[in-house]
């Protein structure tokens, strides 16, 4: 079973408005709101894709019943962990440009902590965890190393979509994915990546620290992919942008979702752009008929061994 765990679940409140007045009053021209939180987006694409998935982590209040609910209409198996405050609410602005305004998440008492780390030491190496999105602040910093240190201890392949000194930390292990984008590829490594080809050269020096998957997600630019033997670039495929909120996720999974059903990386590699760019291209994230459409329209290119 693949495990998603999203330690800082979210609602995500998009408001399209045009020409946004800071410090003024401006009426959207159209709000949605979704189940969000890297781990969950993934747990929603994988069902789409009838790939079952548990999603793990904390939900609490109005806001966690919503997306428990949610969860069970699709049809995805959870065993979120209750906290007495509302599950966070993200405001994604979409006007000319995009903007984003995540909250901190909730307080988590050692309790809570101890709970969901029992509730990991019941997967076997049968499983798969995803590690995703932001640590909430009340949680120590080495929380995903703690849950690291156990998965690698039993072999539990470890897949991980985070950022800062999260995703920095967890480098020491051997990961089995890890989808950075070109900001956090950036902050990784303290340099601007500004080509496909250096995009590929820091993504090899992440699979020379270890990491057997490394996708580079570069939004419009499309994607590159580096394990040992192969690098891959992707185009990605053009049509008209709604939100993009979730596209990085859907890559995630997209790829665990082809190697479940044991394509090769090129082929796992395309699913996933093909989840990212279906999710780019829809309000909510993309769905399995547009994934298949654009499969196919993906265009990858093989780089050398740099
Ligand atoms: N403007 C776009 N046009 C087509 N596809 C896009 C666009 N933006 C994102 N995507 C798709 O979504 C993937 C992930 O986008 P990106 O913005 O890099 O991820 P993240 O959400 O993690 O920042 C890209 O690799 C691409 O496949
Ligand atoms: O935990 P973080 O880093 O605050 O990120 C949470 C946000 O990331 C998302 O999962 C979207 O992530 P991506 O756009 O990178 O795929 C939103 O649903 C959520 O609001």
């Amino acid at each position: 079973m693949i495990y998603t765990l999203t330690l800082n679940p979210s609602i995500d409140y998009t408001m399209h408005v045009s020409n946004f007045e800071p410090g003024g009053l401006t009426r959207a021209t159209e709000t949605d709101y979704y189940p969000g939180g890297k781990g969950i987006n993934v747990s929603r694409v994988l069902s789409r894709l009838d790939i079952p998935s548990t999603a793990l982590g904390y939900i609490g209040g109005f806001t966690g019943e919503f997306i428990r609910s949610a969860l069970k209409t699709e049809g995805i198996e959870e065993s979120f962990i209750e906290t007495n405050q509302p599950t966070r609410i993200n405001v994604k602005l979409k006007d000319d440009v995009e903007s984003e305004i995540n909250g901190p998440g909730p307080e988590l008492n050692d309790l809570l902590q101890r709970r969901l780390l029992e509730q990991l030491d019941r997967l076997t190496s049968e499983d798969r965890l995803l590690l995703a999105g932001s640590i909430p602040s009340s949680l120590p910093d080495s929380f995903y190393r703690t849950i690291a240190e156990k998965c690698i201890k039993k072999n539990i392949p470890l897949a991980v979509d985070t950022s800062g000194q999260a995703l920095k930390e967890l480098l020491d292990y051997p990961l089995y994915l890890i989808k950075p984008n070109q900001k956090e590829l950036e902050d990784l490594f303290g340099e601007p990546i500004d080509s496909k080809e250096k995009t590929a050269l820091y993504a090899r020096k992440l699979v020379e620290e270890g990491c057997e998957h490394v996708i580079v997600s570069l939004g419009g630019e499309g994607a590159v992919y580096v394990d040992k033997e192969t690098t891959l670039f992707a185009d990605a495929p053009k049509g008209e942008v709604i939100n993009t909120v979730g596209a990085g996720d859907s890559m995630v999974a997209g790829f665990l979702a082809a190697k479940e059903q044991h394509l090769s990386p090129e082929e796992a590699f395309r699913k996933s752009v093909a989840c990212g760019s279906a999710t780019a291209f829809d309000s909510d994230l993309g769905k399995r008929k547009d994934v298949d459409d654009l499969y196919e329209s993906i265009i990858i290119h093989q780089g050398g061994k740099e």
